[in-house]
């Protein structure tokens, strides 16, 4: 979908198509919301306003059948919990179980939720462009395209419809074109941008309890009617002073820097990351010493093998298509710079495992634990632990992986060959030296190396039996610790070679 460079008015085609309209651009408080998109983002953030709204229905709505029913499983007959849900997030089964049926609903008929809505969410996935113009790094609109047309055709009465996924800057102008042209006389819409900045594996808290709820609009009084419905709705939990509105624009805009200044810290740090493993510095001394700075403050400077994660490197992308769109280029090269150094930190933490263990580690048993792109998901989207065991794969390693949350079958499916990678090389095809196991014990067991790879609290020192780890492997005993998350002492004493992101050579050795 286009961006239109056209001024955005306020959608009221009762006007334009003659009919009368009975009190345009006025809406009543919000009583049923409908949520286009029952991912990562739709299912929490609608099942919180379930749960903090009793007095609003709230019915999520997917095109993919299989999605739905998981939102609908039974509960485990043993321990009660929602453990079929298709995301897995700390709290969210609680609150499901707390709402569902009463006034949080999930459904495959998406036309009857949103005829019914007073709200329309659309949360559908905006991924990268695979290919045609922009591939790469355009977002693909396609499916906030089709909702919206949807929208448009079966609406028999006028909504608010919220822009929920990240979209790049002016969406909402083509969602307006699209509204226009496909609905029925006499109806009223009006479109509000409302990002969503909730990270996985805290969302429950971050939704509860979130920095700022943005909402953005046009500056009309339908528009400002509509940004204040959407508000009434978060002030049921979030404090007024917390909900910021803005232009339409910026509030798109905004979704885009964040993710693009948060990005930017986490490649800041990796890349003195890298000067610290040559100097002696330590990355954790170094991170906390700036951080100390309220000017910078403390927050994402964990050092780690690479940020992934759904978000970043889309977002991202985004931006630099749009600047390079508006003939921006030196903005553009800026931010792919980010991209860039996240690229070099990955292969820079791989090469380095295969450096040391002596240059080969072909029919190497290799084990990584944690392929989820951080802790406390089963989500794998853009994992940096992708990148990192198709390179082992490539180098023919025997690569054994456990993680708390990953299926399986997703493991394999993320590391199945294509004929050629990036770079031309071909890999083995299938993922045969691929063994996925049930604990972290299992996969250590005989290996050469262990990579950690997401920062599962299970992994630290305190909580796995690194000793039994050690007895049970091959000698020298390696650790890549690409997360800096364990006690690198406490391991060298069991007689671990120790090799953390972000820590060098010893400290005595750095004077000499
Ligand atoms: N994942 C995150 O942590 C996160 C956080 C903030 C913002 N976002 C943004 O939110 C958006 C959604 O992300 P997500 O992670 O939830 O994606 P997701 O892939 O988990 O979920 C999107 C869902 O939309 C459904 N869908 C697509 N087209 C549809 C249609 N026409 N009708 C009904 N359903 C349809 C898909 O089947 C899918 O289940 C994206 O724009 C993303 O950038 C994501
Ligand atoms: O200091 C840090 C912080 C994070 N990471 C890594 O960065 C990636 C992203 O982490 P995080 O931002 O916590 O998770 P996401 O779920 O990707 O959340 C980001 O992306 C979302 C989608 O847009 C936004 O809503 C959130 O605000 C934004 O934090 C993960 O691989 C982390 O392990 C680091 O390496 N070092």
């Amino acid at each position: 979908m286009a961006t239109a460079a056209s001024p955005l008015s306020t959608t009221t085609l009762g006007a334009a198509n003659g009919t009368s309209l009975a009190s345009p651009g006025i809406h009543p408080p919000v009583r049923s919301i409908c949520c286009i998109g029952a991912g990562y983002v739709g299912g929490p953030t609608c099942s919180i306003i379930a749960a903090r709204c009793p007095h609003i229905d709230v019915t999520i709505v997917d095109i993919n059948p299989a999605r739905i029913a998981a939102w609908n499983s039974d509960p485990d007959p043993l321990t009660g919990d929602l453990t079929g849900l298709p995301v897995f997030e700390p709290g969210l089964s609680d609150i499901v179980k707390e709402c569902r049926g009463r006034n949080l609903f999930f459904s495959t008929d998406v036309d009857e939720a949103i005829r019914k809505a007073d709200l329309v969410f659309v949360s559908v996935n905006t991924p990268t462009k695979k290919s045609g113009v922009g591939a790469g790094y355009a977002a693909d609109l396609h499916y906030v395209e089709s909702s919206t047309r949807r929208i448009a055709q079966v609406a028999t009465s006028s909504k608010i419809i919220v822009e929920k996924s990240t979209v790049p800057c002016r969406t909402a102008s083509s969602m307006r074109v699209i509204l226009e042209s496909n609905s029925r006389p006499g109806i009223h819409f009006d479109i509000l941008s409302n990002p969503e900045f909730l990270a996985e594996g805290t969302a429950m808290r971050d939704l509860q309890a979130p920095d700022r709820v943005l909402i953005g609009s046009l500056d009309t009084e339908s528009g400002q009617c509509a940004a204040d419905r959407l508000s009434e709705v978060y002030e049921n939990w979030v404090p007024a002073e917390r909900i910021y509105m803005t232009g339409l624009w910026s509030s798109e805009l905004s979704k885009l820097a964040a993710n693009a200044l948060l990005a930017q810290r986490i490649s800041s740090i990796n890349s003195l990351a890298a000067i610290c493993e040559s100097t002696g510095a330590s990355i954790h001394e170094v991170a906390h010493a700036c951080g100390l700075d309220r000017r910078i403050g403390p927050q994402f400077l964990q050092a780690s093998v690479g940020f992934g994660g759904s978000c970043f490197q889309k977002d991202i992308l985004n931006l630099v298509y749009l600047s390079e769109s508006l003939g921006l280029t030196p903005v553009a090269n800026y931010w792919k710079q980010v991209i860039e150094m996240n690229e070099w930190s990955k292969n820079r933490f791989a090469h380095k495992v295969v450096q040391t263990l002596f240059n080969t580690i072909t029919g190497k048993k290799v084990a990584v634990l944690g392929f989820s792109f951080k802790d406390n998901t089963g989500d794998t989207r853009e994992s940096p632990a992708i990148t990192v065991c198709r390179f082992f794969r490539r180098e023919l390693a025997r690569v054994s992986i456990y993680d708390p949350k990953v299926p399986e079958a997703q493991i394999h499916a993320d590391l199945v060959d294509r004929e050629h990678d990036a770079t031309g090389v071909v890999a083995p095809q299938g993922t045969n030296n691929v063994t996925v196991c049930s604990s972290a014990l299992e996969a250590c067991k005989d290996a050469e190396a262990v990579v950690v790879l997401s920062p599962w609290r299970e992994f630290r020192c305190e909580n796995l039996d690194w000793g039994h780890i050690y007895e049970n492997m091959s000698k020298p005993a390696f650790v890549f610790d690409g997360r800096a998350m364990l006690d690198a002492e406490k391991l060298k004493k069991i007689g671990f070679k120790v090799h953390a992101v972000g820590t060098g050579p010893e400290k005595t050795d750095a004077w000499l």
